[in-house]
C-alpha cells in the first residue's frame, strides 16, 4: 500500500466519524458559512499580488516535521504582507499535523483567498471547508474518478467555493477537464513515490486550456523557477516547504518575493 492509499483509507474513516459527530445543518449554521468567497482568479490577476499560493505546512509524509513552532495566524499574515495571491492550509491531522482550527485561524488573519488543502472524497468535507473559512478547495485527480471530480466540483461551486483541480500527468488532465473547475494545478510531486520534477509542469502547461488559471505545485524553492514557470504560461505557484522549513516563514517569503 502506498502512503497515498493509507491517507485515503484513514480519510474515509475520519469523514465517517465527522459525519456521525456533526450534521450538515450544524455546519451550515456556523457563522462563516454564509459569507461570499474571495475569488482566486481576481487575486491571481491583481497587479499588486505575485501569484504565490503560500502554504502553511507543519509536516508531510515525505519530509516529516517541517516546522512545529510558527503560528498559523502569524505565518498567514506574513504571506499576505509579502504579496501572496492566496494562502493554503493543510487540514489533515494524521499525516500533515494540520486541522480545521488552523483553517479558521488563517481565515481570521487574512483578506485573501484561502485554500483548504485536503484529500477531499466527500461532499461533507466541502460544506466543512466553507463553514471553517475556506474559499478554494482542492480535488486531486489521483484519488478520485472523473465522474466524482465533476460531481464534487459542481457541488463546491454551488456553495460558492472555487475549485482547484490537481493533476500530475497528461492522462489525469485529459480525463478531468470540466466546466466546474476554476484552476488546474500540476503537481510536480509524484504522490506515490514523492519524486519531484518541474518537467511535469513544463510538459502539461500548453495542454491546459487558457480559460483555467494554471498553477504549478510543489518543489519550488528559487525565484528563478517562478520566472521560468511564468514564461511557460503559469500564473500561480504553490509553495510550502521552502518557506516553512526556515525559522521564519514570513521573512522567507518576503525575501523570496523581493527577488521575483
Ligand atoms: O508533501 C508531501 O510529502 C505530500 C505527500 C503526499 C501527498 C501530498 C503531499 N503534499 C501536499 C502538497 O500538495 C504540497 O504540500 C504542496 O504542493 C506544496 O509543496 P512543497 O512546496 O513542495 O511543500
Amino acid at each position: 500500500m502506498t502512503i497515498l492509499d493509507k491517507i485515503i483509507v484513514k480519510k474515509k474513516e475520519e469523514v465517517e466519524q465527522a459525519k456521525a459527530a456533526l450534521a450538515i445543518a450544524d455546519l451550515e449554521a456556523m457563522p462563516l458559512f454564509e459569507r461570499s468567497c474571495y475569488s482566486l482568479r481576481d487575486s491571481i490577476h491583481h497587479p499588486e499580488r505575485n501569484g504565490i499560493v503560500a502554504e502553511y505546512k507543519r509536516a508531510s509524509p515525505s519530509k516529516g516535521i517541517i516546522n512545529d513552532h510558527s503560528s498559523v495566524a502569524e505565518v498567514a499574515a506574513g504571506y499576505q504582507a509579502a504579496g501572496a495571491s492566496a494562502v493554503s492550509v493543510l487540514t489533515d491531522t494524521e499525516f500533515f499535523r494540520g486541522s480545521l482550527a488552523d483553517l479558521t485561524a488563517a481565515r481570521a488573519a487574512l483578506q485573501l483567498p484561502l485554500l483548504r488543502k485536503e484529500f477531499i472524497i466527500d461532499e461533507f468535507q466541502l460544506v466543512e471547508a466553507k463553514a471553517y473559512g475556506a474559499d478554494i478547495i482542492l480535488l486531486i485527480a489521483a484519488v478520485l474518478d472523473p465522474k466524482r471530480v465533476q460531481v464534487l466540483a459542481a457541488f463546491a461551486q454551488s456553495l460558492g467555493l472555487h475549485v482547484l483541480l490537481e493533476v500530475h500527468n497528461r492522462e489525469e488532465l485529459e480525463r478531468n477537464i470540466g466546466d466546474s473547475v476554476d484552476a488546474i494545478g500540476v503537481n510536480n510531486r509524484n504522490l506515490k513515490d514523492f519524486s519531484v520534477s518541474l518537467d511535469h509542469s513544463l510538459e502539461l502547461v500548453d495542454l491546459i486550456p487558457d480559460r483555467f488559471i494554471k498553477v504549478s505545485e510543489s518543489g519550488i524553492s528559487d525565484p528563478a523557477t517562478i520566472r521560468q514557470l511564468r514564461k511557460a504560461g503559469f500564473q500561480g505557484f504553490l509553495i510550502g516547504e521552502n518557506f516553512m522549513k526556515t525559522g521564519n516563514p514570513a521573512q522567507a517569503i518576503k525575501e523570496f518575493a523581493t527577488a521575483l
